[in-house]
């Protein structure tokens, strides 16, 4: 079968080499003015591979780009109240601006309890509640980093929000809520579905913009999708596959990100970007690109 692919791409690829450029000569003159290079610590809990390859990429990322990075890896077995210690620690810790504690964490460990243990100052991946808080109010503050990428890209690709249809499927706290936060705070007209929702195709194909973040490898079809609408897959599944059937929703939608090369690489971007705007902030210094922040606010 012939396929014909009607959709644009929007690559997020090209972008996150956009953002993490300026976020490596941020880093380069806030070392230069202060002394002091941007540090991200990293938190993995357990030892899930694929966690495990996230934060290595995380870590490769920081390198390039001048970043250090301090990685504190614990046992599956470790208590709550262990890991909220070390993250405590490194809140702390004036040697770093930055912390991303990789979820899920093992679930015999209170992961919200972990994320609390953050300094909002230093929630860079943009988890804690406060983060949340001032995300959905608009306030200054660290967005979640999938969904401050997806913003970045809708953005970059011109997308209108105001007064569209968004359909987010998925409410995880640091992906599908966030995110919907994000498009309602942009004015459009937010539906979220999740695994109670009935007719779920019925309600997708409502979506001007269509934002798939629940983990189900290509649970959403072509068929389900509004001619011309605007398709952001960001679905991680094992294997590098999305949340959308790519071939078919591509001959529907008017754009699409690709898996992998879509939301994914935004997602590091925007995790490096907040990094130098915390150390900006933290050493306080004020650097032009940086202050300018990742959320768009007009
Ligand atoms: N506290 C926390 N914050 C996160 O931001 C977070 C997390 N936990 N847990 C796991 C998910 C997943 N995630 C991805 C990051 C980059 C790619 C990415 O760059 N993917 C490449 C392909 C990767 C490859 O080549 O293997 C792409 O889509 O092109 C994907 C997924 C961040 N997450």
């Amino acid at each position: 079968m012939p396929l014909t692919t009607t959709a644009r791409l929007m690559d997020g690829t090209a972008l996150a080499a956009e953002v993490l450029a300026t976020a490596a000569r941020d880093t380069t003159a806030l070392t230069e003015q202060t002394g002091v290079a941007p540090c991200l610590a990293t938190v993995l809990v357990g030892d899930d591979p694929g966690s495990a390859t996230y934060v290595k990429m995380k870590q490769n990322r920081c390198a390039k780009a001048g970043i250090r990075s301090r990685h504190v890896a614990l046992p599956a077995t470790v208590s709550t109240a262990e890991v909220v210690d070390a993250v405590g620690r490194l809140s702390a810790d004036p040697e770093v601006h930055g912390i991303l504690v990789q979820h899920p964490a093992p679930p015999a460990v209170d992961e919200r309890a972990v994320f609390e243990a953050i300094d909002p100052r230093k929630d860079v991946d943009g988890v804690t509640l406060h983060s949340y808080a001032a995300m959905s109010f608009g306030l200054e503050g660290f967005a979640s980093c999938t969904p401050g990428g997806i913003m970045r890209l809708l953005d970059a690709y011109e997308v209108e929000l105001a007064g569209r249809q968004a359909v987010v499927v998925g409410r995880s706290p640091i992906l599908g809520k966030p995110v919907g936060m994000l498009l309602l705070g942009r004015d459009a007209t937010v539906t979220y579905c999740h695994s109670r929702t009935r007719d779920l195709p019925e309600i997708t194909r409502t979506a001007d913009v269509l934002v798939a973040a629940v983990g189900r490898p290509e649970l959403l079809r072509g068929g389900w999708i509004k001619p011309g609408a605007v398709v952001i897959d960001a679905g991680y599944n094992p294997g590098n596959v999305g949340d959308v059937e790519f071939d078919s929703a591509a001959r529907r939608a008017s754009l699409i990100t690709p898996v992998p090369g879509g939301v994914g690489p935004m997602t590091i971007a925007v995790l490096l970007e907040q990094t130098v705007l915390a150390a900006t902030r933290q050493l306080g210094v004020a650097l032009a690109s940086a202050a300018a922040g990742s959320q768009s606010t007009d």
